[in-house]
């Protein structure tokens, strides 16, 4: 089970209306293809404005693309049913804050997840199930139960994500600037339960402006630069022997890339 694609993008391209009347566009994404195997992170980095969002979105299907195909496990993801989708496939996004309903106590991600996908478990086991999640972002219960997204911090909101990701013991994961919101300590319980989950089988888009974090999660690396694919290999390659001068210049802007996250 471990081995094969799950996330595979054909030439998929995204283009914006713009301007006054949307009279112009702009190719935001621009003929990308990659693919993304079970248990395995592909990171995807490239400057702000290099497409890296839109492309998770479209992954998302919150936007849709113009041209190309996104399949996973081979079905054009365009054509699945979307609570099937969802159920396989989720994201967790840089603002946490606009994936709560400001009216909805935070927690009730976990009582709408058990609704829609587990109406039939045990309320018993399905409390321990929510305990356990909680305990592998590190949130503590008491904390964020009852309480309102304002109440709580980014960090804690993200978390609370990546929690109800984990109780639907989704398939893939599209990581969007996921550890920008987590102050240091949180960032590599995270970084490591993420580790944990890609040897349970989990695929990881991993979309980042950090390079260093790139390079210690991932095992292959997409370089975005103006919507088009400038690098893609293997995360080593592309940072040890970067082919492309948009790549290399990237590089040379983190001087502290080879320390590889000490102490981790
Ligand atoms: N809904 C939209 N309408 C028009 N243009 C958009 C829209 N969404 C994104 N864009 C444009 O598409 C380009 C790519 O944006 P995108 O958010 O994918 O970049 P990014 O690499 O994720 O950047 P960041 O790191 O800042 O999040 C940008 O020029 C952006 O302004």
């Amino acid at each position: 089970m471990l081995e094969g694609m799950m996330l595979k993008l054909q030439e998929v391209s995204k283009v914006f209306r713009v301007g006054a009347f949307g009279g112009k566009t702009m190719t935001a994404v621009d003929e990308v293809s990659f693919e993304v195997a079970r248990g395995e992170v592909v990171s995807l980095i490239g400057e702000s404005g290099s497409g890296k969002s839109t492309i998770g979105k479209m992954v998302l299907r919150l936007m849709s693309a113009q041209a190309g195909t996104i399949t996973f496990d081979g079905d054009d993801i365009t054509k699945l049913d979307k609570r099937a989708y969802y159920r396989k496939v989720q994201g967790v996004f840089q603002d946490p804050f606009s994936s709560y309903n400001p009216i909805f106590k935070a927690d009730r991600v976990f009582s709408m997840i058990k609704e829609v996908y587990f109406p039939k478990e045990d309320d018993r086991v399905w409390r321990d199930k929510v305990a356990s999640a909680l305990n592998d972002v590190r949130l503590d219960a008491g904390a964020v139960t009852n309480k309102f997204p304002h109440q709580l911090s980014g960090g804690q909101l993200q978390r609370l994500l990546i929690a109800r990701a984990l109780l639907l013991d989704i398939d893939f994961l599209v990581a969007d600037e996921i550890t920008s919101m987590l102050d240091a300590s949180t960032r590599i319980d995270v970084l490591n339960l993420l580790a944990d989950l890609k040897l349970r089988g989990l695929g990881v888009l991993f979309i980042t402006h950090d390079l260093a974090l790139g390079n210690y999660i991932s095992e292959r690396t997409v370089v975005l630069h103006q919507g088009r694919i400038v690098e893609y290999g293997p995360t080593e390659k592309v940072f040890e022997t970067p082919e492309h001068a948009y790549t290399r210049k990237l590089l040379a802007s983190v001087p502290q890339l080879h320390r590889k996250w000490e102490g981790v």
